[in-house]
């Protein structure tokens, strides 16, 4: 496989006394799209900030391409890694155009802007202020800003979370794409469906810790996940592969 993207060792971080992550060890490749799942409150977000270097882990550390994140100048490392939040609210009540241009003036991209509006299925609404637009529509620009700069890291935190069925598929369609591109994409997904249609591996976590990382396929036989969601999974075999379906609570 090729070198890690990121790399992380031994990541910990804690407020008060409580353990948000604990020791938490893999690589994330180029090429490759892991999701991120995990009940309520595992602590997939917290641990996305921390591959993304918006918070300092309390123990060990996160890799880019080698380099410990702090060591990466502030524009240097926003020009490799694109973070999709959970949440977000712009400063001012741009228009999706201005957003558009932001992103890429941030990656330095000489890519057209209209091209990359097309690209990524927001051409019909590069008018549109962000106050106009509805919360899937919100998900979709944001999305095109961060992926139009082609950042060799993708961190997407519930990216899907407003979309639809539909949009939901296009955009794990896109960060595919940017993985073929040569990305290493990490993806918080809750739809476990969605997870395993659209991700190569996933890192399952449950109370701040990794319980398993593996191949969709294999995590989705996994009792592990089960245990993880307090569910019994009804795995349903289709051509396709496996769909789970809940049967209801342990
Ligand atoms: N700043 C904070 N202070 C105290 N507790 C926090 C803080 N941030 C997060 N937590 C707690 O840490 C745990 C992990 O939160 P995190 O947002 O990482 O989980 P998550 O897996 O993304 O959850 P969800 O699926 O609900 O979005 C939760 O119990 C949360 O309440």
């Amino acid at each position: 496989m090729a070198e890690a993207a990121l790399d992380l060792r031994g990541l910990g971080y804690r407020t008060g006394a409580a353990a948000l992550v604990e020791d938490v060890t893999f690589d994330l490749h180029p090429g490759e799209v892991l999701g991120l799942i995990g009940p309520n409150g595992a602590g997939k977000t917290t641990l996305l900030r921390l591959m993304a270097g918006l918070l300092r882990p309390f123990t060990g550390e996160v890799r880019l391409h080698g380099r410990p994140l702090p060591d990466w100048p502030a524009r240097e490392r926003a020009r490799r890694m694109g973070y999709l939040p959970q949440h977000f609210a712009p400063h001012w009540d741009y228009t999706a155009r201005e957003l558009l241009r932001l992103g890429l003036e941030r990656g330095g991209s000489a890519e057209g802007l209209e091209d990359v509006a097309s690209l990524h299925g927001v051409a019909g609404l590069l008018e549109r202020r962000w106050s106009s637009l509805s919360g899937g529509e919100r998900a979709r620009v944001l999305a095109a800003s961060v992926l139009a700069t082609r950042p060799g890291v993708v961190l997407a935190d519930e990216a899907t979370a407003a979309l639809d069925v539909g949009q939901s598929l296009a955009l794990m369609g896109r960060l595919r794409m940017a993985a073929r591109e040569g990305a290493a994409v990490a993806v918080v997904v809750h739809d476990l469906n969605l997870a395993l249609a659209g991700c190569d591996r996933l890192a399952l976590l449950h109370q701040g810790r990794l319980q398993a990382l593996e191949t969709a396929a294999s995590l989705a036989e996994d009792a592990r996940l089960d245990a993880a969601f307090g569910v019994d999974f009804v795995r349903v075999r289709t051509e396709g592969g496996l769909l789970l379906t809940a049967r209801g609570g342990g």
